[in-house]
């Protein structure tokens, strides 16, 4: 049940907004896809389902083409939510539920199932209107899980929610990938894709620029981060060479230095200053690989 991406390029028109990607998505897995806005994941979400033809490549689930239409066993959470402001919460949910093949009376047992879960069993008479749209948000996702997709494609399903229900849909998602469930979705919240993926791809204006296993990419990066803690003055390691970047945190500094031999360094010249409460060594996050591979075209 691999999800497969060969060499696919989209063009619309002269423009091209995905370039030569390759990608592999093992069997339940939980795949990140990220980029600044406009990279190209959106469009590349599209054609994975079938709902724009690619230009160049092939892409298959389990050996075969997809169309999400046709292909019950796909779930997909649309960066345009689509709900339908005027209908109620549940003819929302079995109107869609039943396009992916599901029958009524099995739509509405799971319905309750999932609106207990995200707290929210008294929405479902109301119109969809009347809900916020964190409340919307969690609605569009339950249309895209209530048939238990075997592949489920999100497109920034964080965004627009609290902490409490990010924590909610992070725990619902990793419940189906447990279960089975190979899962991509896309976000602009490193964080997320840190806590939750195992592999990745970052996209660059249409191409991948980091593609693989976070930790392997992590190690890779080089760069390390430092962390002090101390009670004088640690303005001085702006000055030892390897020392990228330098900023003040509420109990010392955090540091990027070239390479774990310049941390060495480092250790030696905080140490000839004076008593330190903590030194760590810590892997480069995947905002500081974003941020250099992206750059400052990230917003
Ligand atoms: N139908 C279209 N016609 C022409 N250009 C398009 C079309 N759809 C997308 N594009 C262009 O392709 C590029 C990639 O867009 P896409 O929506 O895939 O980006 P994205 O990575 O999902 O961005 P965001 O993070 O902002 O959602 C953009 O420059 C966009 O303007």
């Amino acid at each position: 049940m691999t999800l497969l991406l060969k060499n696919i390029t989209k063009r619309f028109g002269q423009f091209t907004a995905v370039n030569d990607l390759t990608l592999e998505v093992p069997e339940n897995e939980m795949f990140g896809f990220l980029g600044a806005n406009g990279a190209g994941k959106t469009t590349t979400f599209r054609m994975v389902l079938g709902l724009i033809d690619q230009t160049e490549g092939t892409i298959t689930w389990n050996g075969k083409g997809i169309n999400y239409s046709t292909t019950p066993e796909i779930g997909y959470l649309p960066e345009e939510r689509g709900l339908y402001p005027k209908m109620k919460v549940m003819d929302q949910i079995v109107y869609l539920a039943r396009l992916r093949g599901m029958k009524k009376q099995e739509i509405v047992k799971e319905l309750d199932i999932w609106l207990e879960r995200f707290n929210v069993p008294e929405y479902k008479h109301k119109k969809i209107e009347e809900l916020s749209k964190g409340n919307q948000q969690k609605i569009q996702f339950i249309a895209a899980v209530i048939h238990k997709p075997k592949l489920l494609i999100l497109d920034e399903p964080f965004s627009g929610l609290d902490p409490v229900n990010v924590e909610l849909l992070k725990e619902a998602v990793i419940e189906m990938k447990e279960n089975g469930t190979t899962i991509v979705f896309s976000s602009h919240r490193m964080e997320h894709v840190e806590e939750l993926c195992e592999n990745l791809c970052i996209m660059h204006h249409g191409t991948p620029v980091v593609h693989g296993e976070l930790k392997t990419i992590k190690r890779s990066f080089g760069k390390k981060n430092i962390s002090i803690h101390a009670d004088f003055d640690l303005s001085s390691l702006q000055e030892v060479e390897g020392v990228l970047k330098w900023k003040k945190s509420t109990e010392g500094v955090r540091l990027q230095v070239e390479s774990e031999s310049i941390a060495e360094k480092v250790f030696q010249h905080v140490v000839s200053l004076g008593f330190v409460r903590k030194f760590e060594l810590e892997e480069p996050s995947l905002h500081d690989i974003f941020i250099e591979k992206v750059g400052s075209s990230y917003e």
